[in-house]
């Protein structure tokens, strides 16, 4: 994998990268294959026509805006988010700090009803619109869950959405809201969420029409993903990555590799390159690492508030995460240990935000 070196001048303004558009009426097989591809070659991908009712979104988005726009007292009776409920600043317990704040909530139906009740003035609204926003996009994870495997020619087609779909599915939503820079003083952008990858399957992320959203390319080399207020934007997380990977598929990552050389032929120095040997930047598990979990961050816009919802469909916590052996082929060998949810849940949290964690469960 070729990375920038680690000083890079300049490296700060990379193009916009177009990330790969899925249209989800498109024939199935044809879908399930563009999927695997952006999974392989970008870990990150956007989908259009994908079933969620604008209004469903709409609504969701209101009632964070709702939220947000009240008095910090009111705000704080939600909260402190350990792990669920209102945070500002602080992300996780391990002192990562960032200009956000956000509401954390298990997509547990009970769970969602209990944080109604400090969150909203009408705690059964919002959580029959939290509910609601769920159902819908825990419905587009599964059905993308569905293609990949097909794609990947897994035997099972439901093999990863039936973890999210269990039950005791331990599925996350995250409501962040980025106040503007000009708020803090600042003049530029700020970190509102700091570096890392997304430790679950599938992130369904939707922002406002306000950028922020930032992938990783290269060690430094951050290109800004362009708001997009029609799309969902989807990303694998390390989970997949574990469910697909040989150090040959690492390197093939074509197309973040291309847009690096890209960034290298035009205006930007980003200085010279060298090969990465060890996987430090696109960490992956379900897939065997042939998917990758790409890190990202968000930044703070300069004038307007940034909204944005992210919904991480994850296993119950004490599923076994591991490979499926059609996956594993003396040119692809295990990568990973089978470990539970719980076990890497835990790992995670005993981390910080961008310390990687897949490779503690590595063979
Ligand atoms: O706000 C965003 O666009 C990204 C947020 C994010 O990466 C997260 O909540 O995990
Ligand atoms: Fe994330």
């Amino acid at each position: 994998m070729v990375v920038a070196s680690p000083n890079p001048s300049r490296a700060e303004k990379p193009e916009a990268i177009e990330l790969p558009v899925i249209n989800l009426s498109g024939e199935r097989t044809e879908v399930a294959s563009l999927i695997t591809k952006a999974c392989e070659e970008y870990g990150f991908f956007k989908v259009i026509n994908h079933g969620v009712p604008e209004e469903t979104v709409a609504a969701m988005e209101e009632e964070g805006v709702s939220f947000f726009t009240k008095p910090d007292v009111e705000k704080q009776r939600a909260g402190p988010a350990v792990p669920y409920g209102y945070g500002r600043k602080n992300i996780g317990f391990n002192g990562d700090i960032g200009e956000v704040e956000y509401l954390l909530l298990h997509t547990n139906p009970l769970s969602i009803s209990q944080s109604s009740i400090t969150i909203s003035g009408d705690p059964q609204k919002f959580c029959s619109v939290v509910n609601g926003y769920v159902r819908a996009v825990r419905g587009l994870a599964c059905d993308l869950l569905d293609l990949m495997a097909g794609g990947l020619r897994v035997h099972d087609q439901s093999l990863f959405s039936k973890m999210i779909r269990d039950v005791e599915s331990d599925s996350l939503f995250r409501l962040n809201h980025y106040p503007p820079s000009s708020f803090h003083h600042c003049t530029t952008g700020a970190v509102g969420f700091g570096e890392h990858t997304d430790p679950q399957i599938l992130t369904i992320l939707r922002s406002n029409d306000v950028g922020g959203l930032q992938i990783r390319v290269a060690d430094a080399v951050w290109v800004p993903v362009p708001p997009d207020p029609t799309a969902f934007c989807v990303n694998v997380g390390d989970v997949l990555q574990l469910f697909g990977s040989s150090l040959n598929q690492l390197e093939s990552h074509g197309k973040l590799v291309n847009h690096v050389q890209l960034i290298k032929g035009s205006n930007y120095d980003i200085g010279p390159y060298q090969v990465e040997s060890t996987n430090l930047y696109f960490l992956k598990a379900m897939t065997n690492g042939r998917f990758m979990s790409v890190r990202h961050r968000a930044l703070t816009n300069i004038n307007k508030p940034r909204i944005s919802m992210a919904y991480f469909g994850a296993p119950p916590l004490q599923a076994m995460v591991t490979t499926p052996p059609e996956l594993v082929t003396p040119h692809s060998p295990l990568l990973y240990r089978p470990f539970t949810w719980g076990e890497y849940k835990r790992a995670s949290y005993s981390l910080q935000l961008g310390d990687s964690r897949l490779q503690l469960f590595r063979k």
